[in-house]
């Protein structure tokens, strides 16, 4: 179980707000005027006081979430003190979630702090759906993942490749480990911030280690920030806000640092916006622009940028890692999809994005990682209104967590559903309209209806052309006979309990590339 480490007066408070909670759960759980409709969906028996919490604080919430849903059903309902949570853990019931319910579990509403940049009120994730969240919705599908847009960005995301490879190929020649995580972070951190700022962090001043270390620091937050949100709306009525110190000491440091390098980037890009330009181009744009749509904020730009590295990045370097860890573990898939490159692509240049939709088992490798492994095994929602599912009531203002690890891996939507088979998703497979005619949904790695994710497309370039790479070119080497999978969900995302680390060996000629890097 994952420690949640306490300092005595977060402590006390907390204990406090505990009794307070008790006494006073009445004034944020009314039951509607007609008790006719009163039924809540089963709860599982749970401890005196606390209720469910030690579930949630624990390093592997998805799979005591799975485990209990094997037993009560797909719909559940948990408490933490006497705040109900609702759990959905089947393919029919997120289809009734995402199909009939789709609006009213549109927004997050997992606010610890408004002011914290990071999950706070002018961040993205936490945007009630509104005016602001079509608004930046509405510029990313247009400015950042549309495909021309994307297309256009494409060189920035070759370059990167090209020193990813460069990177393990020195490791290669002097017969170093690579920490795959660590060197895949470098990829993904350094080509979005290129995709949003214009330019990657620079390692030499040490602002890109800052940025990483704020970003770690926030997912050491997570549970304090979840807990802190979930408690949020019966503790403010005591006047309380949970482990606000902690989180404003981080949310702080990254305010310092994206201040400095906002203020550069205006002063670099002072002409007018012009079509081509990155991310930051558009919302400076959008801030000093009179009769935009929404009127954004200083913060909202700074919420957006915070948000991005949190959720852009781990993201995709946790799905690379298990996908070169299973591949290790199996090494008939790994030969199979090098043999496929090796047809396709070839052994005189570097595999490329643009090879992607010609790399069919490539594809289905990275979706077979993200059902086994989805970076977020749970989504977050909250039921704005009061609700009917299923014949249950649900409370307006009720969190909702969809717990896609149990989705993606329910033995009544998948066939052996624990193994890693990417062949399960290559020509006989069902589609996901075949799917929503069954009424069900059973593939939700990256979310689904209007809050799902917009990133997917970059994500799976991300990760297909990281994976390509280290497979074209290099075998890898483990110390242990197989890569230990223990998995744990401490910090926001499904990662591995002992960090991926193997040696590479080059097995193609060493390729060189026209572009200075
Ligand atoms: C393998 C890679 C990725 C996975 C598995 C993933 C997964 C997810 C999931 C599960 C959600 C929540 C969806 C929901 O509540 O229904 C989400 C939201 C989001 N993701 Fe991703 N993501 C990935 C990559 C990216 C990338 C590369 C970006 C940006 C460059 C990104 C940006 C976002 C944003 C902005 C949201 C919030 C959307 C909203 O609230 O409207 N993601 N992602």
């Amino acid at each position: 179980m994952a420690a949640i480490i306490f300092d005595f007066q977060n402590f006390c408070i907390f204990i406090l707000a505990c009794l307070f909670i008790v006494l006073f759960h009445s004034l944020f759980f009314k039951k509607p005027k007609d008790s006719r409709s009163f039924v809540l969906p089963p709860s599982p028996p749970s401890l005196p006081i606390i209720g469910h919490l030690h579930l949630l604080l624990s390093a592997l919430t998805h799979k005591s979430l799975q485990k209990l849903s094997s037993k009560y059903g797909p719909l559940l309902v948990i408490r933490i003190f006497y705040v109900p949570i609702i759990i959905v853990s089947s393919a029919p019931m997120a289809y009734e979630i995402f199909k009939v319910h789709d609006v009213n579990v549109s927004s997050r509403g997992i606010i610890a702090i408004d002011e914290s940049l990071m999950f706070g009120a002018s961040g993205i994730l936490n945007a009630p759906h509104g005016e602001y969240w079509k608004f930046i919705k509405k510029l990313m599908a247009t400015k950042l993942f549309r495909p021309q847009v994307l297309e256009r960005s494409r060189g920035v995301r070759v370059e990167e490749l090209q020193r990813f490879y460069k990177s393990i190929l020195d490791k290669a020649t002097k017969n170093e480990s690579v920490d795959i995580g660590k060197e895949a972070m470098k990829l993904m951190n350094n080509t979005l911030c290129k995709l949003i700022m214009g330019r990657s962090f620079s390692e030499d001043d040490g602002e890109s280690e800052r940025v990483r270390g704020l970003v770690d620091e926030t997912y050491a937050l997570s549970e304090k920030i979840f807990l802190a949100a979930i408690l949020r709306r019966p503790l403010a009525k005591l006047g309380i806000s949970l482990f606000k110190k902690e989180i404003m000491a981080v949310s702080n440091k990254f305010d310092e640092l994206l201040e400095r390098m906002l203020q550069e980037h205006k002063e670099k890009h002072e002409e007018q916006y012009q079509e081509g330009m990155d991310m930051m181009d558009v919302l400076l744009a959008a801030y000093g622009d009179e009769n935009a749509e929404y009127k954004i904020t200083w913060n909202h730009i700074k919420g957006f940028f915070v948000e991005f590295f949190i959720g852009g990045t781990d993201t995709s370097v946790q799905t690379t890692q298990w996908a070169m860890a299973e591949m290790i573990n199996d090494a008939r898939v790994l030969e199979r999809l090098r043999e496929e490159i090796i047809s396709v692509v070839g052994e005189t240049r570097l595999i490329q994005e643009t090879d992607l939709p010609n790399l069919p088992y490539l594809q289905a490798v990275v979706k077979e990682v993200l059902r086994l492994h989805p970076p977020s095994p749970v989504l977050i929602r909250t039921f704005q209104e009061k609700s009917e599912v299923k014949g249950y009531y649900i409370p307006e203002k009720t969190t909702l967590i969809i717990n896609i690890y149990a989705v993606m891996r329910d033995s009544a939507s998948w066939e052996d559903p624990e193994s890693f088979k990417p062949e399960r998703f290559l020509g006989s497979t069902r589609s996901e309209q075949e799917d929503e005619k069954d009424q069900e949904l059973k593939y939700l790695p990256f979310g689904s209806g209007r809050r799902g994710c917009p990133g997917s497309n970059l994500g799976s370039i991300f990760v297909g052309t990281a994976i390509g790479v280290m497979v074209q070119c290099f075998d890898w080497e483990i110390k242990e006979d197989k890569v230990n999978m223990d998995e744990t969900f401490e910090g926001m995302t499904l990662k591995m309990v002992h960090p991926l680390k193997c040696t590479p060996v080059l097995r193609t000629q060493p390729f060189s590339f026209t572009s200075n890097l």
